[in-house]
């Protein structure tokens, strides 16, 4: 095997084409059986590893190579925090960005994700409530997972002991926990309502375990309360702030924490003077940036999470609802601010990162899940006459080939 790609699997050469070999390392000798066309090259099943990598390890989990959750438990912690440092490092490689300065990744220890979607299939007796196996729809019954919290792991099995009595969608559904910080808030799609029977079960489900919120999303429309016991809501800086049903949170306590240090230390070398948060979300990092004493303008494109911002009625905290992407933030609009932050989804930011390299403040900060397109924001920046001054590595899903970055620009 020549490489890890960045999906996680391991690379090889068959006449000139990739080779995909999943559970494999660079530099192994592994015996394989070619199987189906992927992009430009082949998949392949692992048989056996002939001659292992150093970095191997066994993996923690029972459930690893079945269940698609994570793609990379084979490979000892050291060796996958430098992969993924790598995987940064490569994708501003890519455009041209080689002179960067990209620290040591920053590891978030599994046991720590409080948001998991679980997958559904089947209904009644015959109901799996799983992950996705690999590379499949296939779900995949687990008895035990590393990566949530203990707290959100402790509901699934009931979970799955109520759903079986509940019209689940038998394919395609999935049920989602999210620990908050008034307790759990919890989403289950459903193929049908409930009849009332159905519906004093879940209620009943809801006290029994002290749930914040239980909603159902039933044939795909959107998330309807069944049980609302308090309102679910998340600690940022010193708000406490209403989590919109299906809003985005970081996915941990701790990776937050990371990212969060980082932005309030960036946006602290800024000149005196309001902050942009672009992307913002329910403020994961505009509160902090506010109780540190700056004024912030929040721009997202969910109203729920502008509606929970502008909620708390703080002075010098501003709310807007607006789409990055057709309207980015230009001109004069930027020019008020000392320091701007942007944290988009995967697709990046590469109209609001243009209208940055124009008329952008002294410093920037970047957060990014997707190294590709951080590097193309990040190339458009550069090209605006910013130097790139860090770029910190955030792993806040062990085992799986996802990394997120914080970058900070400055001119
Ligand atoms: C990665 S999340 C970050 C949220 C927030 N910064 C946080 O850390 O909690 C990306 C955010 O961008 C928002 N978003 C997605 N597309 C958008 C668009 N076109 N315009 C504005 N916001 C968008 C999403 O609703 C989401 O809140």
């Amino acid at each position: 095997m020549t490489e890890v790609g960045a999906r996680g699997d391991g690379l090889a050469n068959l006449d000139d084409r990739p080779l995909y070999v999943p559970l494999t390392l660079a530099g192994e000798r592994v015996r394989v059986r070619p199987g189906e066309a992927r992009g430009d090259g082949r998949v392949a099943v692992l048989d056996a590893v002939l001659t292992p990598a150093a970095e191997r390890v066994e993996a923690p989990c029972p459930h690893f190579g079945t269940c698609g959750g994570c793609q990379l438990q084979h490979m000892a912690p050291a060796a996958l925090a430098a992969w993924k440092r790598d995987l940064v490092a490569q994708a501003l490689g890519r455009r041209g960005l080689t002179d960067v300065p990209v620290a040591e990744t920053v590891s978030i220890a599994p046991g720590s994700r409080r948001r998991a979607t679980f997958a559904l299939a089947g209904s009644g007796r015959g109901l799996t409530l799983g992950f996705n196996a690999r590379a499949s729809h296939r779900v995949v019954a687990i008895d035990t997972c590393l990566l949530p919290e203990p707290a959100l792991w402790a509901l699934v099995e009931p979970l799955r002991s109520l759903l079986v009595s509940l019209p689940t969608p038998g394919k395609g559904g999935d049920v989602t926990v999210t620990l908050t910080d008034s307790g759990a808030d919890v989403v289950i799609d459903l193929a049908a309502d409930p009849d009332l029977a159905g519906r004093e079960r879940l209620a009943a489900f809801a006290a029994d375990h002290d749930l914040a919120r239980l909603s159902l999303r039933v044939a795909g429309a959107s998330p309807e309360v069944a049980a609302e016991r308090r309102l679910p809501q998340v600690r940022l800086g010193d708000a406490l702030v209403p989590l919109p049903a299906g809003g985005f949170l970081q996915p941990s306590r701790a990776g937050e924490a990371a990212l969060v240090s980082r932005v309030l230390e960036a946006v602290a070398t800024a000149p005196a003077g309001p902050v942009a948060d672009l992307f913002g979300g329910i403020g994961t990092f505009a509160l902090p940036l506010h109780a540190s004493g700056r004024a912030v303008h929040v721009v997202e494109g969910a109203r729920p999470a502008v509606g929970a911002v502008a909620g708390l009625a703080r002075a010098g905290l501003t709310a807007e609802a607006r789409d990055l992407f057709d309207k980015p933030l230009v001109g004069k609009e930027l020019k008020r601010f000392a320091a701007v932050v942007f944290d988009p989804p995967r697709a990046g930011a590469a109209a609001q990162a243009a209208a940055l390299a124009e008329d952008g403040p002294g410093v920037v900060v970047a957060v990014s899940c997707a190294p590709a397109t951080f590097a193309r924001d990040a190339r458009l920046l550069v090209d605006g006459g910013y130097r790139m001054e860090s770029v910190v590595p955030v792993d806040q899903f062990p085992w799986s080939a996802h990394v997120e970055v914080v970058a900070v620009f400055r001119r």
